[in-house]
C-alpha cells in the first residue's frame, strides 16, 4: 500500500449568497490520496468538483472539515511550504497566465518565491523547465498571447512543476484544447508523474480521460460523494444509479473495450 499523502475529512463548503439563501456546494466530502496516485473526480456540472479542488489547493477556505498533508493539518492560513506542495493546473491555459509577463518571468515567480533562485541558477532552471514540458528555450522572451493554447498549458504545467509539488490539482486541464492537443497534454502529465512520482487530483468532463489516467475515482452529485473506488471497478460495475447513468452516457465508439 502506497503511503497516504493527503487526507480530506468531512469537507463542507457553504457559499453565502447576497440576497438569497446560503448554498451548500460541498457536503461532507472525505477521501485520501496516496503518493503517486491519480484520483479522478467526476460528476455533472455544478456537482462541486472545482469547489473541492480549490479547497484542497488552498484557493478557497473550507466552511468546515479537515485537510491533512503528510500528517500535518493544513490550517486556513497555510505555510509557504504547504502552498508550494499543492499546485493547481487551470482549465483555461491562456487566462491563467499573466498576459503582461514574459514566459521566463512567469516561471521565475515560483522559483524566486520558493527557492530564492537568482541570476544564472534561475536562468538555467527556467530552461530546464521549458525542456521538461517540450517548449523551446527560445520562447523565454515571448508573451502568453504569442503561444497557442496547448503551449500555454505546457507553461502552466511548467509553472506548477517549478514549485516541486507533491500534489498537482488538475481542473479540466485539457477541456479548452483540441482533441490532438488534449492527448499530448495528457501524455505529458502522465510522463511527468512517472518520472517524478507526484499525485494528481484530476477533474475532467470526459469520462474516457478519467478512465485512462485515474487509479481511483470519486463520483460527485449535488455536492456529495455518491460512489468511490478503483477506476476499473467503478466503470465496469458501478453501484450507484447516478454512476450507472454517467457510465452509460459514454459513447461506446470511443471505448470499444468497454463492457456495459
Ligand atoms: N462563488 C460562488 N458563490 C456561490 N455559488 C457558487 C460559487 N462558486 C460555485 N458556486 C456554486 O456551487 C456549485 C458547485 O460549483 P463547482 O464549480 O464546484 O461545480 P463543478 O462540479 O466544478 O462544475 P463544472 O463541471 O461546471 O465546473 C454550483 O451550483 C455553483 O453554481
Amino acid at each position: 500500500m502506497e503511503q497516504t499523502l493527503l487526507e480530506v475529512s468531512h469537507l463542507n463548503k457553504i457559499y453565502k449568497r447576497k440576497g438569497g439563501p446560503d448554498f451548500s456546494a460541498v457536503k461532507d466530502v472525505s477521501f485520501t490520496l496516496a503518493q503517486g496516485e491519480t484520483l479522478g473526480i467526476v460528476g455533472e456540472s455544478g456537482s462541486g468538483k472545482t469547489t473541492v479542488a480549490k479547497m484542497v489547493a488552498g484557493m478557497l477556505p473550507a466552511t468546515s472539515g479537515s485537510l491533512v498533508l503528510n500528517g500535518q493539518a493544513m490550517e486556513s492560513r497555510r505555510s509557504k511550504d504547504m502552498k508550494r506542495n499543492i499546485q493547481y493546473i487551470f482549465q483555461d491555459p491562456v487566462s491563467s497566465l499573466n498576459p503582461r509577463l514574459k514566459i521566463k518571468d512567469i516561471l521565475a515567480e515560483p522559483l524566486k518565491l520558493y527557492f530564492n533562485l537568482r541570476g544564472e541558477a534561475l536562468n538555467s532552471r527556467i530552461n530546464e523547465l521549458l525542456d521538461d514540458v517540450g517548449i523551446p528555450q527560445s520562447y523565454r522572451d515571448r508573451y502568453p498571447k504569442e503561444l497557442s493554447g496547448g503551449q500555454c498549458q505546457r507553461i502552466g504545467i511548467a509553472r506548477a512543476l517549478a514549485a516541486e509539488p507533491s500534489i498537482m490539482v488538475c481542473d479540466e486541464p485539457t477541456s479548452a484544447l483540441d482533441m490532438t492537443i488534449q492527448s499530448q497534454i495528457l501524455e505529458l502529465l502522465q510522463e511527468l508523474q512517472r518520472s517524478r512520482g507526484f499525485s494528481y487530483i484530476f477533474i475532467a468532463h470526459g469520462l474516457e480521460v478519467i478512465y485512462t489516467i485515474s487509479n481511483r475515482v470519486l463520483v460527485m452529485k449535488q455536492g456529495e460523494v455518491v460512489e468511490t473506488g478503483a477506476t476499473a471497478q467503478v466503470f465496469h460495475s458501478p453501484e450507484h444509479p447516478y454512476t450507472q447513468t454517467l457510465i452509460q452516457s459514454i459513447p461506446k465508439i470511443e471505448l470499444p473495450y468497454f463492457e456495459y
